[in-house]
């Protein structure tokens, strides 16, 4: 039912179209659909233009049109992402918008799904270009590293572009999700307290009015932006609301308040599942990565507890789909785990694996094991993380794979 005094509906923009974009683009139109009181009935999504051959083995190959074509074109055409989602059919009420801001514009909710390495440049395109009070869900898995400290991804964006960020984070490998295999993820939204509905006390200030957060509730996303209230016309981003837009029968969504325990599970779980794909690689067999990955998930608690205290829950990584059921998924069938395996079996170098295999797909387990250990390096506190020290030592060949028993040991 729509909530009373909603006239206007939410337009939402996915903005990527990688292997999860285009799959979250499949099931967020899929939603918008079954929920017309709340949300438009299109879904932009933002297409990287890039031109592509489609494959001879494609279903949409014409051999009288074998030349490069634009990825937008091509998606809008045969509403298949032929070159990062290949052979799943995409709901037609996606359009591939080649255009970042004219994808993003009318938008009130924006979901990004980037490689972590490009939101910062994409916010900078969109700074003063998209609605005010627009509301966004970071499902990019990484951190945003610099001078200044470490930053969860959605606090990057939402201070980028003044506006509250939630996150999305599970075990959700993209492919299984296109083919709408059973999964579940954790979307944490833990909006500023004037997107309450709560009835205006009298005297206070109107939507309009309101463009600093609250003190009294700080939006860790959005600490100090100029946050703007999301107009009542519009039906309140709750739980409920924010949970239509992702669950599916084949997607199960769980709602917490915890975005920088969602972000550090998706971010640092790439970084295990690197050491994981190494002992796997080596042949050491189960016992092996179950090991690394236990003092992977021990680095990840103790990373959240050190540097995001007043924030993340330890729960959110034992309870929730975006801890150890991410790295469990991440370490059985991911790419940061595929990859690293295959590096050590052919005796090459990770990142000539990931152009060679990954056909433009982008890991983030290695970006993210520098990002890490620059920021470690800075607290002096390489020592308290040795497996996050021990995989961006051997991403830069300074240890070998073989070394990781020891150099995880703990110190006597
Ligand atoms: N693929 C998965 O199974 C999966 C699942 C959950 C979360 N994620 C996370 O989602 C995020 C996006 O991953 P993905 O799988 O959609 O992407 P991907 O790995 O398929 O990366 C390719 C995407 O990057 C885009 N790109 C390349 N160069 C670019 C540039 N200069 N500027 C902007 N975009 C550029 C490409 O157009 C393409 O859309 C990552 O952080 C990833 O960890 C991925
Ligand atoms: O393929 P990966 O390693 O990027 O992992 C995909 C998802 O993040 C798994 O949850």
């Amino acid at each position: 039912m729509a909530t009373l005094g909603a006239q206007r509906k939410h337009k939402v923009t996915v903005v990527g179209s990688g292997n999860w974009g285009t799959t979250m683009s499949k099931l967020v139109a899929e939603n918008v659909k079954a929920n017309p009181n709340l949300f438009d009935q299109t879904v932009q999504m933002w297409v990287y233009e890039e031109e592509v051959t489609i494959p001879k083995d494609s279903r949409h190959y014409d051999p009288s049109n074998d030349k490069p074509q634009k990825l937008s074109e091509v998606f809008n055409r045969v509403h298949e992402n032929v070159k990062y989602l290949p052979n799943i059919t995409v709901p037609s009420n996606v359009v591939g918008n080649p255009d970042l801001v004219d994808s993003c514009k009318d938008s009130t909710i924006l979901i990004f799904v980037l490689p972590h390495q490009f939101i910062p440049r994409v916010c900078d395109q969109l700074v003063g270009k998209i609605m005010p009070f627009a509301r966004a869900i970071c499902c990019t898995k990484g951190v945003d590293v610099s001078e200044k400290g470490i930053r969860l991804m959605s606090e990057a964006i939402g201070m980028s572009l003044s506006i509250y960020c939630g996150a999305l984070s599970g075990a959700n490998i993209a492919s299984e999700i296109a083919q709408e295999k059973y999964s579940e993820t954790t979307v944490a939204y833990d909006p500023p307290p004037m997107d309450s509905r709560a009835p205006t006390p009298k005297g206070s200030p109107t939507a309009s009015q309101v463009d600093l957060i609250s003190p009294s509730k700080p939006v860790p996303s959005a600490r100090s932006a100029r946050l703007k209230a999301l107009p009542n016309e519009y039906p309140p981003l709750s739980h409920e609301n924010v949970r239509k837009l992702f669950h599916r029968p084949y997607f199960h969504v769980r709602m917490v308040s915890d975005v920088a325990g969602v972000s550090l599970g998706g971010a640092l779980k790439n970084i295990i599942a690197l050491a994981a794909g190494f002992v796997d690689g080596l042949g050491w067999g189960d016992n092996a990565k179950a090991a690394v990955m236990r003092v992977g998930i021990l680095e990840m608690v103790r990373f959240g507890k050190e540097f995001f205290p007043d924030s993340v829950h330890t729960s959110t990584f034992t309870e929730e789909s975006c801890g150890v059921a991410d790295v469990v998924t991440s370490c059985m069938g991911g790419r940061n785990f595929r990859c690293a395996k295959m590096a050590i079996e052919r005796g090459e170098s990770i990142f000539e694996i990931e152009q060679k295999v990954l056909n433009g797909q982008k890991l983030q387990g290695t970006s993210t094991a520098y990002e890490v250990n620059t920021f470690l390096k800075s607290q002096g506190l390489e020592q308290e993380f040795p497996l996050f020290t021990a995989v961006y030592n051997i991403l830069e060949k300074n240890v070998r794979p073989e070394d990781i028993p020891e150099l995880i040991e703990p110190k006597a």
